[in-house]
């Protein structure tokens, strides 16, 4: 199950301070990616061996000001539905201000624990100040620095204690998540692979608010799809569907093995796709990726080739991925995306036997070795696949830390050319023999 952890208050108490503060250990990962550093407002964090995921509602709203208390308002709401923890932000330099009051009420409402967090607490002589914070009605009251960090870490250890565990599977059956922004046609092609059984299909766990699970066994196909679709009605506020969504999708994707998502061909590939892509990718899901509403696109017969060469560019570096060009609305391709996401499944789930990996990698290494450092060589001496839900290599070697990131992109690229990865993200490790 996921842990989503929402970081909710009004403008300028340091919401994303703080959010660059939980997921700054991640950074290093998420800088390999290019192209995406703006619109990122949700990110993975981890804390005394949990991980989750930290949302931050702030980007979220719009600029003009008779919208945004009712954003604000809004997301809170979404929030309590949401998430599985807030950490309600207030300024202790401007004490409780009006907005932070009807904040307040909602929470005291809502029925998931919020943390109260006082921020811009840089020394001790402004703790005394932060008392004031008691009077919400919240409980316990946690001071802190987003701008130092200090203080976060005693608010994580009680955050971590909210979690979910692990539930067990509910069945082994492969799950696809099918996501998207608003209006892709996520609805559109559940309802053409499920058509009319879609009503009497139910919801499988938990509440009725979260994701729907959906049992589709047809033509020789079992598995479960997970439908983030239909959110649109629930909001008012035009930023807020897409603060929604993300919730949603958040979810899906944790519980998912392979990720559908959908791009509408007209809008092409935007930075909200290739967040929700790498959110996937540092899961590591299978991904599919469906270029939908090809029916509006003009072609001739270069068009899918330029428009794969757009995507893949957007995603790099992990372009060997999937895609499919659909039209729903005609019927064209529905069928593939499942074959191509039964693929990934199973491409994501493979094992290669130890000798076969020994056999294929070991001359190519010996062709092209690591790089010598300082005069001294690298030797791998041998591969073994860790057993996992994803694909996971370890390369003994003599000097692991020799190893450059390039020389990781071609041994991955190796192993894609001479094994079936394709759609699943993989791992390779060198360690000390
Ligand atoms: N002194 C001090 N300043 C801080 C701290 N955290 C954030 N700030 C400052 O407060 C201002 C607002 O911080 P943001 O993180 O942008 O606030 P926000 O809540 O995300 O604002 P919105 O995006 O408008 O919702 C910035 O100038 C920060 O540098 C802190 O711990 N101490
Ligand atoms: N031209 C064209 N229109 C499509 C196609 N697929 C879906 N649409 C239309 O796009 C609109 C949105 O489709 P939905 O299936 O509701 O989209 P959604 O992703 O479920 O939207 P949310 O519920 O907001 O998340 C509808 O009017 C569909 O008829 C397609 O392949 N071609």
């Amino acid at each position: 199950m996921s842990n989503i952890v929402a970081i909710v208050g009004r403008p300028n108490v340091g919401k994303s301070t703080l959010y660059n503060r939980l997921t700054e250990s991640r950074k290093a990962i998420v800088d390999d990616f290019s192209g995406v550093t703006r619109d990122r407002h949700y990110g993975t964090s981890e804390w005394t061996d949990h991980q989750f995921t930290v949302v931050d509602t702030g980007g979220y709203v719009a600029n003009s000001a008779d919208v945004f208390e009712t954003a604000i308002r809004e997301q809170v709401m979404i929030a309590i539905e949401e998430a599985t923890v807030i950490l309600f932000v207030v300024d202790v330099t401007t004490g409780i201000t009006d907005l932070d009051d009807e904040i307040a009420t909602l929470l005291r409402k809502g029925n998931k624990p919020v943390f109260v967090v006082v921020n811009k607490v840089d020394n001790t002589s402004q703790v005394s100040d932060a008392t004031e914070f008691y009077s919400l009605g919240l409980g316990e009251i946690y001071t802190l620095s987003s701008m130092t960090g200090s203080g976060t870490g005693e608010l994580l250890d009680e955050v971590v204690k909210h979690f979910e565990d692990v539930p067990l599977e509910e069945n082994n059956r492969p799950k696809y998540a099918i996501v998207g922004r608003p209006n892709v046609g996520k609805s559109s092609i559940i309802n053409a692979l499920i058509g009319k059984e879609r009503n009497i299909v139910t919801p499988i766990a938990g509440t009725t608010r979260d994701s729907i699970h959906i049992h589709y066994n047809q033509y020789g196909h079992d598995f479960m799809l997970i439908d983030t679709a239909g959110l649109r009605k629930k909001t008012k506020v035009k930023e807020n569907i897409e603060f929604y969504s993300v919730m949603r999708t958040i979810k899906a994707l944790e519980e998912a093995d392979v990720v559908i998502l959908m791009i509408d061909a007209v809008e092409g590939i935007e930075s909200q796709d290739i967040n929700i892509f790498h959110l996937a990718e540092k899961n590591k899901k299978g991904i599919v990726i469906v270029v939908n509403k090809w029916d509006l696109i003009e072609k001739n017969s270069k068009t899918v080739k330029v428009f794969e060469e757009q995507i893949r560019q957007k995603v790099a570096p992990f372009t060997d991925v999937p895609i499919v060009f659909t039209s729903v609305l005609e019927k064209q391709r529905v069928l593939k995306v499942i074959d191509v996401a039964n693929k990934v499944y199973e491409n994501r789930a493979r094992k290669i036997p130890t000798s076969k990996l020994n056999e294929v990698m070991l001359p190519i290494i010996e062709n092209y070795p690591p790089p010598s450092i300082k005069g001294k060589y690298v030797k791998i001496k041998y591969i073994t696949q860790i057993a996992g839900a994803t694909p996971m290599f370890a390369f003994f070697c003599n000097l692991p830390q020799y190893i450059k990131d390039p020389y990781y992109r071609f041994i991955e690229n190796q192993l894609r050319e001479n094994f079936e990865f394709t759609g699943a993200p993989i791992q390779v490790w060198f360690r000390q023999k």
